[in-house]
């Protein structure tokens, strides 16, 4: 019979893995194994598909990535001969012919208990049905004794399908006496709170100490916080790791009775706003290291997006890494000119200030004949941002840095943008944050600064940039309310439309003027083409425009904004129940 053990110690590894980099995974979970060892840890756990990166898209079906994935995790078993703590690690894993999404217990030089995703995420971000095969509900692994459950990420949640495992109850039922949880869960505004009230319902349910481990990283348009944490099995709260930064910590559990129990750090937890921010930070910072750019570039106009950018941009990547250009034409302020410098001279960076009346000039004088007779229109406010959009790319061929983009979710909803002109760029930071979000980022960022940041402390973004009114300055006297309706009465409208998909005559009847709804809702369908070929930025909400919201380009629908009978049932010929399961198979 074995020992019954009264101590058992677990390593969470919330690391930053690099989609892709198998070797460097690798290495960073050897570094994990290594100070788990020196804590005296029996166990140490990563995050969801550590080994290759999460979420792995269609890389996963490649059988050269699954090949060296399966190398990986044979050459950290085989490893784990040496006695030291054995490793709970994510994997791709093929099984007669099919893909799972796994986690792998490696102890004792073997591969010592394999464990599939049983919940395929397939809404919002997620695709998993397109990638893997689903996992059979199966019992505890034994690590040095202990009985440990490992439902993987969406193995918790049960409300999304109705065809979901309660997988920790059957783990509860088969004799688990810890559930440790591998997590690729991507941020977005208060999720925190989402992911603590699904947690509390399986330890609820079980009545079962849960480790909630998640991986912190910026992976393409998602960011992953990290913010791990452990419930014990009277639901209070035994350790909170900290988000948007790397952790190796240690949990010593403690039986009393046929209970475990531990306690941990806590760290405190950055909200809101707060946590905002820091998504965008990391979001970029990733982005920029994992594509391997020396740093980035960005038009600095004197307004609030370029500024919050800038900023944001200083805090991923130092100010040596930022490099700012001003690019006036005749309808810049000269107090634009004066905050952008300004603005440079807080942060840092390198600033250069280069006019581009010679270059549109030049292309007008090229277009005069075609032009001919024809009245000016916004053909001329393109060609000034396609002018700075061709410039910043130059300067970035030529120097390698990246071009940042910093249109905001509401310009991004309603096409306020112009393609190959300020759509230009690598990445854009502020794609998910609406405007009235980047005026509250923007003061914010003057009192705070975030933990980690490489920015300066106090205030980097000058006042007059925040308080004046926003202007694309393409014309003379021009600002966005010329437009366009005042920023919060759009932003709600965009919220309602967008993360809610409310139906026109709901966001009417909640007083929004009807006008001006349709126009929005207007602008936002016909815009989808634009977005298309918008580059990715960092999701913070919980309908980003990417992966979220797939909508179809070529579109003939439209809300009129009229409430429709309700279905007439009497119309349906179902036929028998019988038959309707018989056609469902
Ligand atoms: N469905 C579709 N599929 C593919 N392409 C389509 C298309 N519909 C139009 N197009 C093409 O797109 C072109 C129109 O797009 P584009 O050239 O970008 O130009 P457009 O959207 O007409 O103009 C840019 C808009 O953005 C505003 N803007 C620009 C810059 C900065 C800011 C700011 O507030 O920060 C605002 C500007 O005031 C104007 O309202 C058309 O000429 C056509 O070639
Ligand atoms: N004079 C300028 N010099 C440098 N870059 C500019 C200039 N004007 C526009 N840009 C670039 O194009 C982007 C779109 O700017 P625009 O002024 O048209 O609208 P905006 O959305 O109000 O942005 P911002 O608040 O940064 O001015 C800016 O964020 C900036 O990167
Ligand atoms: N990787 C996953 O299975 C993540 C899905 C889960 N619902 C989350 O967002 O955290």
């Amino acid at each position: 019979m074995t020992e019954r053990l009264n101590a058992f110690a677990v390593t969470l590894a919330q690391l930053n893995p690099t989609m892709g980099d198998i070797e460097g995974n690798a290495a960073k979970a050897r570094a994990a194994r290594v100070q788990a060892a020196a804590d005296g840890a029996d166990l140490v756990l990563f995050p969801e598909l550590f080994i290759a990166g999460y979420p792995p898209e269609d890389l996963v079906q490649k059988p050269s990535f699954q090949a060296a994935c399966r190398a990986a995790i044979e050459a950290l078993a085989r490893e784990t001969a040496d006695g030291g703590p054995a490793m709970l690690i994510g994997t791709p894993w093929v099984e007669e012919g099919r893909l799972y999404n796994a986690c792998a217990l490696l102890d004792g030089g073997r591969i010592a208990g394999l464990r599939f995703k049983c919940n395929l995420p397939n809404y919002g971000v997620f695709d998993e049905k397109r990638l893997f095969s689903r996992g059979p509900a199966a019992g505890p692994v034994t690590v040095r004794g202990v009985r440990v459950g490992v439902p993987i990420c969406e193995d918790i949640w049960l409300e999304e399908s109705e065809d979901y495992e309660n997988v920790v109850e059957t783990l509860a039922e088969t004799g688990a006496e810890i559930i440790l949880v591998p997590n690729g869960s991507p941020y977005a505004r208060d999720k925190a709170d989402v992911r603590l009230s699904v947690a509390v319902a399986r330890v609820t349910e079980s009545g079962l100490p849960l480790v909630y481990l998640n991986q912190v990283c910026g992976q393409d348009e998602l960011v992953f916080d990290g913010a791990s944490f452990a419930l014990n099995g009277d639901l209070s709260l035994a350790a909170q790791l900290p988000a948007f930064a790397e952790s190796i910590t240690t949990l010593h559990f403690t039986r009393s009775g046929d209970d475990w129990r531990c306690t941990g750090p806590i760290a405190a937890q950055p909200e809101a706003d707060y946590a905002d921010y820091a998504a965008c930070v990391l979001g970029l910072r990733d982005y920029v290291a994992k594509n391997g750019f020396p740093g980035v570039l960005l038009g600095i106009s004197g307004g609030i997006d370029s500024a919050l950018c800038a900023a944001i941009a200083v805090d991923a990547l130092g100010s040596d890494q930022v490099h700012g250009v001003m690019l006036p034409y005749r309808y810049t302020a000269a107090s634009s000119i004066a905050d952008a410098g300004e603005l440079a001279g807080h942060l840092g960076i390198r600033y250069e200030v280069l006019p581009i009346a010679e270059a549109v000039t030049g292309f007008e004088t090229i277009l005069s004949g075609v032009f001919k007779n024809l009245p000016p229109d916004v053909t001329q406010e393109n060609l000034q941002a396609r002018t700075r959009g061709t410039l910043l790319m130059a300067i970035s061929n030529k120097t390698g840095l990246m071009v940042v983009t910093t249109g905001n979710k509401s310009e991004m909803s309603v096409g306020y943008a112009t393609l190959y002109g300020d759509m230009n760029g690598g990445f854009n930071p502020i794609k998910d944050i609406y405007k009235t979000q980047v005026f509250r980022l923007a003061s914010l960022r003057n009192s705070w600064k975030p933990e980690g940041a490489l920015g300066p402390a106090g205030e980097v973004i000058p006042p007059d940039i925040i308080t004046r009114p926003p202007t694309a300055e393409l014309r003379e006297n021009q600002t966005d309310q010329d437009s366009l309706p005042a920023y919060d009465a759009l932003d709600a409208i965009l919220e309602r439309l967008i993360e809610r998909e409310e139906p026109l005559d709901i966001i009417i009847a909640a007083g929004f003027d009807r006008e001006t709804v349709t126009r929005i809702d207007h602008l936002l369908n016909v815009a989808e083409y634009k977005r298309r070929q918008a580059a990715p930025g960092v999701k913070v909400t919980a309908r980003n425009f990417g992966r979220d919201r797939r909508y179809p380009i070529t579109n003939r629908f439209r809300d009129k904004g009229e409430q429709l009978a309700a279905p007439d049932e009497t119309l349906v010929s179902r036929g028998s129940k019988a038959s309707i399961d018989a056609f469902e198979g």
